[in-house]
């Protein structure tokens, strides 16, 4: 981080020109509106008046906003647990503000942005126009059009898939799609990192607490963004990355983008490129990751218990349904790319803890898929082999029919490990013995049933081992799940009963109306016609 420290005046000064990370043309307009920039082009003037917003200047906006904040934020703010505490002096409430700065536009989710590839618009060298004007009056402007082709395409929308491989008139295009898609991948991804020359959006909106990681494609940080003062987790690339590590970069982006929110994937915020790097706002997990916790455990001679572990298979399974659903692999579950959110409790006004009853499955530790680096698509896959000591042998050989079947060969593996076993071979005879169906050796005794399930999801024919969906509902993981089932053939057989009885009852009922009112008189009729 050398080189964002040379200005640590600047990291510490609080900055309200920030809207948040979700609006691209947000970041423009607050920049106008702390004259950072050149004055607003006519055009944007054109649609701020064609807005249906309130026609606030902007200039005014930022004092307005200044002058409400400055009671509640101290302009001097250091990383200290005092921190959210001053920013959350009830006397300002942060609506109050953020109403007023919705001027510069409506909030887009990651998801909205996903056409965009979750970059900025200037990152894009877009004129600094409203998106939505750009999408009112396409090709208004000829720089707009030469502009818009410098879009992203995020590889991972079936849309882009299409443009890709096919001719607007629905037929195939002569190239194959994975060199082309390469070339898009390569070509935006030098578009992106060349949009740097800008203020450090990082410096602007972040304040930086600690650094919390280093992977092999950089160092991720743990911060404070200013505006909402929630904390961040926020994975920067190692500069001048070779080319096959920054499609890896690029590929986490598009896939965050594309997956949308889940309570077991690491959540996404926002991508940017700055100075040659590539940055990822990602949710902080307080926990670390699942390898962190596994190094604490050696460090102490424990391993997790079978309580946990199968909480681990479970929690991971859900995230894995979740982007097998979407069309999409991991391709590197280990330790090191889950992350862990332990639940803080919430005491509410008479000190006692809230509990969210319509939260039916609210385990206090949560565990979460994060670095989707390998991510690729089921159908159009581009394989860049995750780490080799839980890479499944089908994957070496590059077949890849069955390549969600690779994510639970990996999952087993980890749970092992959480479960205590030995480090994992990168090869060797040991390596192809676990290929072979074998879990390797664990120093507590689980359950016969537990370890069956684990050596089912390393079987060496891909087929045979579940899938994600299959593992959310396993009787093993789901006791309750099966409980239900029973309950529900109960229930069945009572209602059963209960009919029959009733029948019974009417029969009964009948012949005793047929006894005592002979049918001759008449009278059998009559009542049964009064409802008797
Ligand atoms: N969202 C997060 N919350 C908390 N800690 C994180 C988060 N993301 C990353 N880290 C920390 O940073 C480390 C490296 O992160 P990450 O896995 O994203 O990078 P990487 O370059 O792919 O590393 P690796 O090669 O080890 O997988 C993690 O092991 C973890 O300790
Ligand atoms: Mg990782």
């Amino acid at each position: 981080m050398d080189d964002w420290d040379n200005n640590n005046e600047f990291i510490q000064r609080l900055d309200f020109s920030s809207c948040g990370e979700e609006s691209e043309e947000r970041s423009v307009n607050e920049e106008d509106s702390l004259s950072l920039s050149p004055p607003r082009s006519s055009e944007f003037q054109k649609w701020q008046e064609s807005s249906p917003l309130p026609k606030t200047p902007q200039r005014k906006l930022s004092e307005i906003f200044l002058s409400r904040t400055k009671a509640w934020m101290s302009p001097t703010l250091k990383s200290s647990p005092s921190v959210s505490k001053s920013w959350s002096k009830p006397e300002t409430p942060l609506h109050i503000t953020w109403k007023k700065l919705q001027l510069c536009d409506t909030p887009h989710t990651p998801k909205v942005r996903a056409g965009l590839g979750g970059l900025c618009r200037r990152e894009m060298h877009l004129p600094s126009r409203s998106l939505r004007h750009l999408r009112l009056t396409p090709r208004a402007d000829p720089e707009d059009s030469c502009h818009a082709s410098l879009v992203n395409i995020n590889p991972f929308t079936p849309e882009s898939y299409r443009q890709t491989l096919f001719h607007p008139n629905g037929k195939r295009k002569a190239t194959s799609g994975l060199p082309q898609l390469l070339f898009y991948l390569e070509e935006s991804l030098k578009y992106t990192l060349k949009a740097s020359n800008m203020v450090s959006r990082y410096k602007k909106e972040f304040l930086e607490l600690e650094k919390i990681g280093v992977g092999e494609f950089g160092s991720v940080y743990k911060c404070i963004k200013r505006l909402d003062g929630c904390v961040y987790a926020i994975k920067r690339s190692k500069s001048f990355l070779p080319v096959s590590p920054r499609q890896l970069a690029l590929r986490e982006v598009y896939a965050h983008a594309v997956l949308g929110h889940h309570p077991h994937v690491v959540r996404y915020y926002s991508a940017w490129a700055e100075d040659d790097h590539m940055i990822i706002q990602n949710e902080h997990c307080n926990g670390g990751s699942l390898q962190d916790a596994l190094l604490e455990n050696a460090k102490l001679g424990q391993y997790f218990p079978e309580a946990e572990l199968k909480e681990i298979l479970l929690q991971v399974s859900m995230g894995l349904k979740y982007i097998h659903n979407s069309g999409l692999v991991h391709l590197d579950i280990k330790p090191s790319n889950i992350f862990i959110c332990h639940k803080l409790a919430v005491s509410g006004p008479a000190g006692q803890e809230e509990s969210d009853s319509e939260d039916e499955f609210s385990p206090g530790v949560v565990y979460k898929i994060g670095d989707l680096g390998h991510v690729t698509s089921i159908t159009n896959p581009q394989v860049e082999e995750g780490d080799r000591r839980f890479l499944a042998n089908e994957i070496l050989q590059e077949q890849y029919c069955y390549l969600p079947k690779a994510d639970i060969f990996a999952l087993a593996l980890t749970v092992a490990l959480a479960a205590g076993a030995a480090p994992l071979p990168h090869n060797g005879a040991l390596w192809h013995h676990i290929r072979k169906g074998n879990v390797p050796p664990i120093p507590q005794k689980l359950p016969h049933r537990f370890l069956e399930l684990l050596k089912l999801m390393i079987h060496p024919e891909p087929a045979q081992r579940p899938s994600a969906t299959a593992l959310t509902k396993h009787p093993v993981l789901r006791p309750s799940s099966g409980k239900a089932v029973q309950l529900q053939e109960q229930l069945n057989m009572e209602k059963c009963k209960t009919a029959m009885l009733e029948s019974a009852a009417l029969l009964g009922r009948e012949r005793l109306v047929t006894r005592s009112f002979p049918a001759s008189t008449g009278l059998f009729d009559d009542v049964a016609r009064a409802g008797f």
